[in-house]
């Protein structure tokens, strides 16, 4: 997949059977790195809020070190005219990041967050800096990689499309180029299935109406989504879980992709259809192809011709892909009856645009990306942690040989991508008992280094498709417990863990169920199960004053053992401990730092 032809450039090519941002066969020259689709662990979300890692390391992780020269160079960093040297790299923010994201990223490097530059401001700037990480609303021409002298070794995307990234030019001047592909793909699928919903019931238009006094019932009378045809244009990430939800409406869906493939799409109940078919038999049709120079206004007058009278449209893509004016056009003649846009060819639209001011138009600024569940990564803190609390949990933590880590999820096995949890796993047992700092580019070769072997396997259970991964299993073979229930009934060390309401959380320890969200410190306790155990410890927790955070009982047998677990907000010292552990029903105990 991916290869290298020069000392200053990644290139990459897409996987042979998976579709890519980029049109192939021509753009397997630019540096621009995608991951399969499908793949709902990327990190996007790191970038935009939490970030243990910044994306452009992260997608480094595709590549075999010794061809990823641009990224081992980041952590050198030279001025323009190599006078003086520095050892940060620099980072130019161009457009809002979660705080968490930028907290992290101002840990290895000196972060500049400059909003709103205008294109000459950012030529002005660019040279400054080693990298340079946008979303949408940052135009990265040609012309600012010039500016950057030389110096600008990666533009990390956090987002999606890269459309507003000049790939060329990012090759000719050695550039890498790097997006996040995959933690938006759900917030952009509902809002394509929210404009949808709002357009064929007049949503929008109704409330202006109301809030302005009137009460129209007639005029906003909507359409029916069930039994309606909607042409998914373009089958990818976004497109499949659009055509997933319109199943689920009771919807007929179809859909264009000349790269997807044809079992993917039958799978789900798709049936995959040529252009002309798509958009002449549809009632709705949704647009979730990426705009490249094919797809650029690849809706225009001739194929607005093409369409079945009154047909509705929803762009969740990119506004180039639609010729605006042809829309206006096919708006006003009725043969388009309404459309439902949340990306313009010029963001924001011009107030002069007349998409602006059609009754049959609903608009949303952008908003595709923008749920907060998009901009978190609940899974890779989870993963994160289980490797933090499964090496304390090894009696001696540094023997440890082998991990396996179980993936459970209602997903397909090849559409998880499990790199970044893998390495979050491992930076969460290594970092605990060694002095060194793991991220998704070295964590491999760290483990290695170690002589620590990770297996992984994934496993296909019955649980809600929605959520990328039901479980997360670690488990430390050959060694012993200093917690003793925590060995699974096979002997190793085995802790579960889930996201529940968007928050890591340990649900099995050994062969014991808990529920205990993965915040602050834990206490477990091995009991006899018997009334009053809580508030024993609780006791003497509180006498202490030592704020316990939660609590849950798990048990295999009633009456027989019981684990508790105790989230406390401060470390209790060793006296409080050792309190605990003398109560008498307790028969073993173990602190964790989460
Ligand atoms: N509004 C927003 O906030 C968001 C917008 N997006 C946009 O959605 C687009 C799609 O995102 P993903 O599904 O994640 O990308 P993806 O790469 O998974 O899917 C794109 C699909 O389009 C197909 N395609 C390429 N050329 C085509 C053509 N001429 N006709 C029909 N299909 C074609 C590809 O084969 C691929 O299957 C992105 O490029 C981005 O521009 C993505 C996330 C958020
Ligand atoms: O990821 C994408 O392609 C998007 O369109 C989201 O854009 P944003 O990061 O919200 O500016």
């Amino acid at each position: 997949m991916a290869s290298a032809s020069s000392a200053n450039h990644i290139l990459l090519s897409p996987p042979p059977s998976l579709p890519s941002l980029l049109p192939p066969p021509s753009t397997a020259k630019f540096p621009h790195i995608s991951f399969p689709p499908r793949n709902y662990l990327s990190p996007s979300s790191l970038i935009r809020s939490q970030p243990h890692l910044p994306c452009f390391i992260t997608n480094a992780a595709a590549l075999n070190t010794a061809q990823s020269p641009n990224i081992v160079s980041l952590s050198k960093t030279t001025d323009p005219d190599h006078t003086t040297n520095t050892s940060k790299p620099t980072i130019l923010v161009s457009e809002k990041l979660g705080e968490g994201g930028l907290d992290l990223l101002r840990s290895f490097a000196d972060v500049e967050c400059l909003y709103g530059m205008s294109p000459e401001q950012l030529c002005k700037e660019i040279s400054r800096f080693d990298a340079l990480i946008v979303r949408s609303g940052t135009k990265v021409s040609r012309e600012v990689f010039q500016a950057a002298n030389g110096r600008l070794k990666v533009v990390g995307r956090a987002g999606v499309g890269i459309d507003n990234v000049d790939l060329q030019a990012a090759t000719e001047l050695g550039c890498l180029v790097v997006n996040a592909p995959t933690a938006n793909t759900i917030a952009a699928a509902e809002h394509a299935i929210a404009l949808l919903a709002s357009m064929a019931r007049n949503v929008a238009q109704s409330d202006a109406s109301v809030k302005s006094g009137k009460w129209q019932r007639t005029k906003y009378i909507g359409v029916s989504l069930v039994g309606k045809t909607l042409a998914i244009m373009g089958f990818g990430k976004v497109g499949s879980e659009v055509a997933r939800r319109a199943k689920g409406l009771g919807m007929h869906v179809i859909s264009h992709d000349p790269y997807a493939p044809a079992d993917r799409a039958r799978a789900i109940g798709v049936d995959l259809v040529s252009f002309d078919d798509a958009i002449s038999t549809a009632d709705f049709i949704s647009l979730h192809m990426p705009l490249t120079p094919t797809t650029s206004k690849v809706f225009n007058d001739d194929t607005f011709a093409k369409m079945k009278k009154g047909a509705r449209i929803i762009n969740v893509a990119r506004g180039g892909v639609i010729d605006e004016d042809a829309l206006v056009r096919a708006l006003e003649s009725g043969v388009v009856s309404q459309a439902a846009l949340d990306v313009f060819s010029e963001e924001p639209p011009p107030s002069d645009s007349k998409l602006l001011q059609l009754e049959n138009v609903t608009l949303t600024p952008h908003l595709g990306a923008s749920t907060k569940e998009a901009q978190l990564a609940p899974y890779v803190l989870l993963a994160e942690k289980l490797g933090r609390l499964a090496v304390q949990l090894v009696a001696g933590g540094d023997g440890i040989k082998a991990v396996k880590v179980v993936y459970r999820s209602a997903r397909d096995p090849d559409d998880l991508d499990t790199r970044l949890l893998r390495a979050m796993i491992i930076k969460g047992i290594i970092e605990p008992i060694s002095d060194s700092f793991v991220n998704l580019v070295n964590a491999d070769f760290t483990a290695k280094q170690k002589g620590l072997r990770i297996s992984e396997e994934r496993v296909v259970v019955d649980s809600s498709p929605e959520n990328p991964i039901d479980s997360i299993q670690v488990l430390i073979s050959n060694t012993e417990s200093k917690f003793a229930s925590a060995e699974s009934e096979h002997g190793n060390v085995s802790i579960e863990g889930r996201v529940k309401y968007g928050i890591p959380h340990l649900t099995r320890v050994g062969s014991y169920s808990v529920d205990v969200s993965l915040e602050g410190n834990l206490i477990l306790c091995r009991q006899v199960d018997q009334p009053g155990m809580i508030g024993q410890v609780g006791n003497i927790l509180g006498e202490q004053n030592y704020n316990v955070s939660f609590m849950s009982v798990g048990r295999t047998v009633k009456r027989t053992k019981a684990i508790m677990a105790i989230g406390v907000d401060e470390e209790p010292d060793k006296n409080t401990l050792k309190k605990i552990g003398e109560v008498s029903a307790i028969e073993e105990f173990v602190f964790l730092k989460l």
